[in-house]
């Protein structure tokens, strides 16, 4: 007969062999359900591209019917195009979305950041009789819209949750329908929550003059989407109240599931729908190894922005904390580069003045938190760096996308070091699938051989495209290799289940500090980062996990044993890890920067005089007078009269700073010349240092 002990004992190690066999199907299902929605959504493609295939048509999504033309309003649609917004030619499904437009239809279009989107709505709007309403989330995009329009000359207006003394002109413009307002922007509560814009918006709909209804940022309507807002929820009412008036809804990423949410919720089953890639071939994506020491990091940003963008061109540094933005604006400031925090914990007055210094071009970067996101509408933002990594694809995606909307190259790196992971992970363990998502970006972030654009492809599913070098380990990934790390897995697991045993919680940084000291009798030496990337390498892969205790003051994050452990123990499991062997970080930034475009001084020069004139205009940033695309050009083509001026920018933009550009085109060609003459060399790059950027008053000597 066995003892009691002996029997308890037993009882313990098979509740033990128990709880591992679970969480092994818990990870199996998961996978499972992993499989079968990619199944799914590879199936969907297949079938996608056999429609493609048959309409001869290249995007990753088109409608069935053909959009392109030819419509009895091409012409007109044209000249508005480029005579009042002054682009030159359409980007991807532009033409056709607003084709279907004007032909009456619902629309549902998914587009990545910066596609061009609002062109879709507006140029519709300019053309079309009576008065577009476009249902936009936040405050400072709807001003920022309705100020870029103004200045093209378009009658625009809004009506937000705080009064202005406008809004009776705008109720009056809606009831009368005068054609003094072409397009009035509106927040979700204005059509949820005030009687009094909705009998006015019906009273212009009675006499004929409502002729769209736009809803941008729409993935808001869905619980599934990333940025659900609940009043988003009421706007169906749009559609039952003016059944006849076409709706266009617009957003940049929603998945298939949010997709059918937002056709159910809007109203719109017959939608035509235009779905183009996320992909954003301007932009260069690059993850960096953050050092430990936080001044190194810092130098490393500094010496980034000041070599790379000397002439002053925008950029965002996200980071974790609102102290960390204080205090990484304030070292960043040290350096002598103008920049200035933003985050939630700031009053809204102080918020708006850092946002117009820097869409004015008075301070070069944003040091933000993610609350400095949606709301940024700035074009010509040249680069992204996050210093701490973002907790989830979808959200890096978003926060790396404010760079490049003009569609010029741009860069977004991303500072990761494994440290980093428990900080978030105890942020986001609470949320639904908070860990997963946190992970995949893990895995993106330490990846040294995949390559990025990849990586979102696979997270949007969707069809592989090339990345033509514009990724860090497409560009420079030979240096890296793969090694068997399994016998330093299996002292990790040991180690630390001799901890687990006398009861010792553990941080991932702890851990890494005992093996710093016993893996040298293992095998090859692992540096101290490489340590940690192996440890936050184990957690991916289920041989380790992570658990949360709550103190008094915060959640601590501590590493314990996975389902997989015991596989390493007994040798079952192969583990690898990739490092980089020999060129650093440093050598990898300069070969990838070989991508950047160079600006000339002509260009500075053109940036400075739209500076100017947004100043003098007043109430305008100087993207809404020239565009980075359009000063490229002049620069190019220097035109000397109005008409060669009219062919580059427009009619609109002609007439208001005709005058004033031509003369400083005249003036730099002048300059220019004079400066070859009296140096007697050839053309500078814009890559020069801050101290050797000429200025005008140089140039006149
Ligand atoms: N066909 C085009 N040619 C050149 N520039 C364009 C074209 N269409 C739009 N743009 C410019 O691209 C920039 C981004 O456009 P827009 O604001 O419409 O992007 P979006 O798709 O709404 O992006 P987000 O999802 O970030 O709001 C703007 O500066 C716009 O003027
Ligand atoms: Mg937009």
């Amino acid at each position: 007969m066995r003892s009691k002990n002996e029997l308890l004992g037993e009882l313990q190690n098979v509740e033990a062999e128990l709880q591992n066999v679970q969480d092994q199907i818990k990870i199996l299902l998961d996978e499972q359900e992993k499989l079968y929605e990619r199944k799914s959504e590879l199936k969907a493609l297949l079938e996608e591209s056999e429609v493609s295939r048959q309409l001869n048509d290249d995007g990753p999504s088109a409608s069935l019917e053909n959009w392109t033309g030819p419509f009895e309003w091409d012409s007109r649609v044209d000249d508005v195009r480029f005579n009042v917004f002054g682009i030159s030619s359409y980007r991807a499904n532009q033409r056709e979305i607003i084709n279907a437009v004007m032909s009456n239809r619902d629309v549902l279009v998914i587009m990545a950041a910066g596609g061009g989107k609002s062109l879709c709505y507006q140029l519709p709007a300019v053309l079309l009789d009576g008065i577009t309403i476009v249902v936009s989330p936040l405050i400072s995009l709807i001003q920022d819209q309705v100020m870029g329009l103004t200045a093209l000359g378009v009658p625009t207006g809004m009506l937000t949750s705080t009064n202005s003394k406008d809004d009776k002109f705008i109720y009056k413009a809606l009831e009368k329908c005068e054609g003094k307002l072409k397009i009035l922007y509106v927040t979700p509560e204005k059509i949820s929550k005030s009687k009094r814009f909705m009998s006015k918006l019906e009273k212009c709909h009675h006499a004929g003059c409502l002729s769209l209804i736009a809803i941008d940022e729409a993935h808001c309507c869905s619980q599934w989407g990333h940025d659900f807002r609940p009043d988003y929820k009421n706007l169906s009412i749009l559609k039952t109240q003016f059944p006849n008036v076409p709706v266009i809804a617009l957003t940049a990423t929603a998945t298939r599931k949010v997709q059918l949410d937002l056709m159910e919720m809007l109203c719109i089953p017959k939608c035509v729908k235009f779905v183009s890639t996320v992909n954003r071939p301007n932009l260069f994506y690059m993850v960096l190894e953050k050092s430990s020491v936080g001044k190194v990091v810092i130098d490393e940003i500094a010496e980034f922005i000041n070599r790379s963008y000397p002439n002053n061109e925008s950029g965002i540094v996200y980071c974790f904390s609102r102290r960390e933005c204080e205090q990484v604006a304030r070292e960043l400031q040290e350096r002598g580069i103008k920049a200035h925090y933003y985050h939630a914990d700031m009053d809204a007055k102080n918020r708006e003045s850092v946002h117009i210094g820097w869409s004015s071009g008075n301070l070069q970067v944003i040091v933000g938190t993610v609350a400095f996101g949606m709301g940024i509408n700035k074009p010509d933002v040249r680069f992204v760096i996050h210093h701490s990594l973002s907790k989830s694809m979808e959200t890096y995606y978003q926060e790396s996308g404010r760079a490049g909307r003009d569609g010029l190259p741009a860069e977004c790196l991303l500072y990761y070091r494994p440290a980093d992971v428990p900080r978030q992970s105890s942020m986001v363990f609470y949320e639904k699938s908070g860990l997963q998502n946190l992970y995949d970006i893990v895995r993106y972030c330490q990846s040294m051989r995949g390559c990025r654009r990849v990586a979102f492809f696979r997270h949007f599913s969707e069809p592989l495209q090339d990345c033509d070098g514009m990724c860090d380990n497409c560009a420079c990934s030979a240096e890296v290799r793969e090694v068997d790390v399994s016998c330093h897995a299996k002292a990790v697991v040991s180690l630390l289940q001799d901890m687990q045993e006398i009861d010792q919680s553990v941080t991932i940084l702890q851990l890494a500090d005992k093996m710093k000291v016993k893996h040298k009798e293992i095998g090859p030496e692992l540096k101290k980062n490489e340590i940690e990337q192996l440890i936050i390498q184990l957690v991916l892969d289920h041989v380790l996990k992570e658990e949360f205790q709550h103190t008094a003051y915060a959640t601590n994050a501590y590493v314990a044993l996975g389902p997989l452990a015991e596989q390493v123990l007994h040798e079952k499991k192969v583990v690898k890890l990739e490092i980089s062997s020999g060129q650093d970080d440093k050598a990898r930034s300069i070969k990838c920067a070989k991508q950047r475009p160079m600006a000339s001084k002509m260009g500075i020069w053109l940036d400075e005089l739209r500076k100017e004139l947004a100043s003098v205009h007043g109430g305008i940033f100087p993207h809404s007078v020239l565009s980075a695309q359009q000063i490229a050009m002049l620069a190019d083509q220097k035109p000397d009269s109005m008409q060669q001026l009219e062919m580059i920018i427009g009619k609109v933009k002609t007439e208001k700073y005709g005058n004033r550009i031509l003369e400083e085109i005249n003036r730099s060609e002048k300059s220019e010349d004079l400066l070859h003459s009296v140096m007697g060399h050839g053309h500078e790059t814009g890559r020069t240092s801050k101290k050797m950027k000429i200025s005008k008053g140089a140039v006149k000597i």
